[in-house]
């Protein structure tokens, strides 16, 4: 049977908000956003590969806390590719686009402003679940 590839990603939490990354790259899905993350290698631990893939994407130390949903089918990737999310928390370093195009810190009400990639929206409604709810408005 063909081992399954997992690209893991990191909705990386802070302050009620949530971290959002923008590909530079394949041409195809440059400008669309994600979370930051990429594929884990072969014998590599799903949350080592979450780790240092955002030390090489963000130059930040972040920490995998609970997987959010499950598995999504990643099917242009491969035919037994999944995207597989975890909220994380930042342990030391201010994340930086070393990779991307830019990165924003969504809350709430800006989460859905951003044009994702498909295989992420079905893990926008739990992970928004974790942002701080928009403030209510006074009047
Ligand atoms: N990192 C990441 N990749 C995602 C997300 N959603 C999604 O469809 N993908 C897709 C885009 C890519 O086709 C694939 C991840 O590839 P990648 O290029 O980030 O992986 P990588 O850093 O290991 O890079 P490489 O070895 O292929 O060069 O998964 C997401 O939220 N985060």
């Amino acid at each position: 049977m063909q081992e399954t590839l997992v690209v893991v990603g990191a909705a990386v939490l802070r302050n009620g908000r949530v971290l959002a990354a923008q590909r530079a790259r394949p041409e195809a899905l440059r400008g669309r956003w994600e979370f930051p993350g990429g594929k884990a290698r072969p014998g590599e631990a799903p949350e080592a590969a979450l780790v240092r893939e955002c030390r090489e994407e963000l130059g930040a130390h972040v920490r995998p806390l609970h997987q959010v949903g499950p598995d999504v089918p990643l099917t242009a990737v491969g035919p037994s590719a999944v995207l597989r999310l975890w909220t994380a928390e930042l342990v030391e370093g201010d994340p930086r686009p070393l990779e991307h195009l830019a990165l924003r810190w969504l809350s709430a009400g800006e989460l859905h402003t951003v044009e994702w990639l498909p295989a992420d929206l079905p893990f926008l409604a739990p992970v928004g679940a974790h942002l701080a709810p928009p403030a209510a408005r006074s009047e």
